[in-house]
């Protein structure tokens, strides 16, 4: 049965790049798919205003919709402090299979939990089963009609306090206008948009970080 794109990325992490440096694992990733094979990672471009933005913010707890190959994750973790970890929700069982391996790979699998299943069914159980009290930080990349009901379900869970910071990206492309209308006419939500470009491409995107006021 012929590999998946996904899974001849891995592989070509697993050739390619070194275990147990992230960087390497981040920099294979953005090789290959700019030169060989085009995915939905955040990137490079992308990446350094979500790495300026978790750097800024220092959570102790983080939340990212949307796992695919587990770049962003690795790309987080990467930069948590001593004691702090990052919760990552992917839906499709393949993605999450890749996703595990790549973080494995990456040695931040310590600071990483892998949560298999739809946003809007994890994000009730994140406080009792996972014992999440609130979110510092929150990396908004699923399915991007779901960005303003799930970032909604996020306040209806008090997972929000005063100062967490929400980051979503692909604003422009595919976009996401229904959740930019909302949070930008949110009071409880101070937002600043970052210009970008689509991953690896030359198509223009953007990222948009929202700090709860409570
Ligand atoms: C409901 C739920 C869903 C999830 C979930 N898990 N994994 C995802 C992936 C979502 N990401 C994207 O669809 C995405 C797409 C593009 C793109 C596509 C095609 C183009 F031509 C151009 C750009 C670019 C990107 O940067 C993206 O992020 N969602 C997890 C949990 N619960
Ligand atoms: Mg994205």
């Amino acid at each position: 049965m012929n590999q998946s794109k996904e899974q001849r990325i891995l592989n070509f992490v697993l050739q390619n790049a070194v275990r147990g440096d992230p960087c390497s694992v981040l920099d294979t990733i953005d090789k290959y798919c700019s030169q060989k094979e085009w995915a939905m990672n955040v990137g490079d471009e992308k990446g350094l205003i979500l790495d300026k933005t978790v750097e800024e913010a220092n959570p102790s707890v983080a939340l990212e919709l949307g796992t695919y190959c587990g770049y962003s994750a690795v790309r987080i973790a990467r930069l948590l402090k001593a004691g702090a970890y990052l919760l990552t929700v992917e839906f499709n069982p393949e993605f999450a299979a890749i996703a595990k391996q790549m973080i494995e790979f990456a040695g931040v699998q310590d600071k990483v939990k892998l949560l298999e299943g739809p946003s809007e069914e994890i994000i009730p159980q994140l406080k009792k089963k996972y014992e999440v009290d609130t979110l510092d930080f929150v990396f908004l990349d699923h399915w991007k009609d779901r960005y303003t009901p799930d970032t909604i379900l996020l306040q209806e869970c008090n997972l929000l306090r005063k100062g967490s910071v929400l980051l979503a990206d692909n604003i422009i492309f595919p976009g996401a206008p229904e959740f930019l209308n909302y949070i930008r006419n949110n009071p409880h939500f101070q937002c600043t948009n970052y210009p970008s470009h689509l991953e690896y491409m030359k198509v223009v995107d953007a990222m948009e970080k929202a700090v709860f006021l409570g």
